[in-house]
């Protein structure tokens, strides 16, 4: 009894947790624990309820609520319940007990089998999907269902193997207290794991959103200067040569004003997908500004930037941009660069200042061109 208020609580913790934040299955897995609470006391209070009741809707009880907490995992994953795997072993136990309702021992072992093949059937699921949800949470969760199904296996083999003979033995006894405080302790790590695992997908699309830009999908102004700010140290420590690009797209108010903020959005996602695809891989691109992009190459001196400044310039200017409808329009981009050869112990806010100057010397000249910074 003591047992089942414990969880009851837990479930009710959950399930009220759920009321605060999208749910992500959580109420699924709440349920689940509720009717594992319920389950207890149906299978526990056999005097008092009729015993055919509580042997086959305790039991099936029982295996529903791993049922609940599998399609809350499926609900997590964001995929469609595999219905046969949720619902078809509560069918299955139920069966099973009318079947054996004058059996016991055959009950147990049935029970035990059904609900520990469940939790490893959960629990395989999740491995499989390991990629999805990295971390602490995914770790305890894992090892409460692998718990459940080691006490569920438990059961069976000893009843199987004849080690418990009679429900009053003092093996049966022991068999009985084990696994209700093994079912206790899966359960708050199974509760306590699901609910890291929300907390750390929530963390993680946070620092994706502080650390992107939403439009162009590239390394946003605060994320591209803590980049340039570690390769510009390690370039010096190492004496290394590096070199930036400041690119601003032409006369970009025009599309605004012309063509719609739409059409500049999808000017912006094309310059940047044709930024991105010329670079190398230790390069880093990143949107500082409205229409303004920077570039960071690791390993390149100055004059190595300004020939793939002048590519990238020749590329926007010859890219035709589709804006629906029929409409395709051209567009250009000015871009300054600098860089530090080797050796050279400049401050990092220079560089990026001299690309900044090479840029605007780039607009007065005319545009659509690539002008050199001077530190
Ligand atoms: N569509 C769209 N427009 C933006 C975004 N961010 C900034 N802008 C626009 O970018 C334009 C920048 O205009 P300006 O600074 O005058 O620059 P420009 O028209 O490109 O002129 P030059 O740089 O001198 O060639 C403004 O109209 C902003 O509203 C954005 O995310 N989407």
């Amino acid at each position: 009894m003591m047992v089942s208020v414990a969880i009851l609580t837990m479930s009710g913790a959950t399930l009220w947790l759920t009321r605060a934040q999208s749910s992500e299955g959580l109420n699924l897995w709440g349920g689940g624990l509720l009717v594992y609470a319920l389950a207890l006391p149906v299978l526990t209070l056999r005097p008092m309820i009729p015993v055919n009741f509580s042997i086959i809707v305790g039991n099936s009880l029982f295996s529903l609520s791993i049922g609940l907490m599998l399609w809350g995992y499926y609900r997590f994953l964001e995929r469609r319940p595999n219905l046969w795997l949720t619902l078809g072993p509560v069918f299955l136990t139920a069966i099973c007990m009318w079947l054996f309702l004058d059996r016991l021992g055959m009950r147990v072992m049935l029970n035990g089998l059904i609900a520990g093949t469940q939790t490893l059937v959960l629990a395989a699921i999740m491995y499989r999907h390991r990629q999805l949800t990295p971390g602490h949470g995914y770790q305890l969760l894992l090892c409460g269902c692998l718990m459940s199904t080691l006490i569920c296996y438990a059961r069976f083999l000893a009843v199987f193997s004849g080690a418990v003979s009679s429900p009053t033995s003092d093996g049966a006894q022991l068999l009985q207290t084990v696994s209700f405080i093994g079912a206790l302790s899966a359960a708050m790590l199974d509760a306590v794991g699901f609910i890291g695992m929300i907390k750390e997908r929530a963390d993680a699309r946070n620092r994706t959103l502080a650390m992107f830009d939403e439009l162009t999908g590239i390394a946003n102004r605060r994320a591209i200067r803590d980049e340039f700010a570690r390769r510009s140290s390690e370039a010096r420590r190492h004496r290394r040569s590096l070199s930036v690009l400041m690119i601003d797209i032409d006369h970009f108010k025009e599309v605004n004003d012309t063509y719609g903020h739409p059409a500049g959005d999808r000017v912006l996602k094309t310059v940047a997908h044709l930024i991105g695809s010329r670079l190398r891989a230790q390069d880093a691109l990143g949107r500082y500004g409205g229409e303004e992009f920077l570039v960071v190459l690791p390993n390149t001196p100055q004059e190595a930037g300004a020939l793939l400044a002048e590519d990238l310039c020749q590329c926007i200017a010859a890219t035709p941009i589709d804006l629906g409808d029929g409409i395709s329009i051209h567009i250009s981009a000015s871009i300054g660069v600098a860089g530090v050869p080797l050796n050279d112990t400049k401050h990092s806010e220079d560089i990026i200042r001299a690309s900044d100057d090479a840029l605007y010397r780039a607009k007065k000249l005319g545009r659509n061109r690539v002008e050199e910074g001077i530190l």
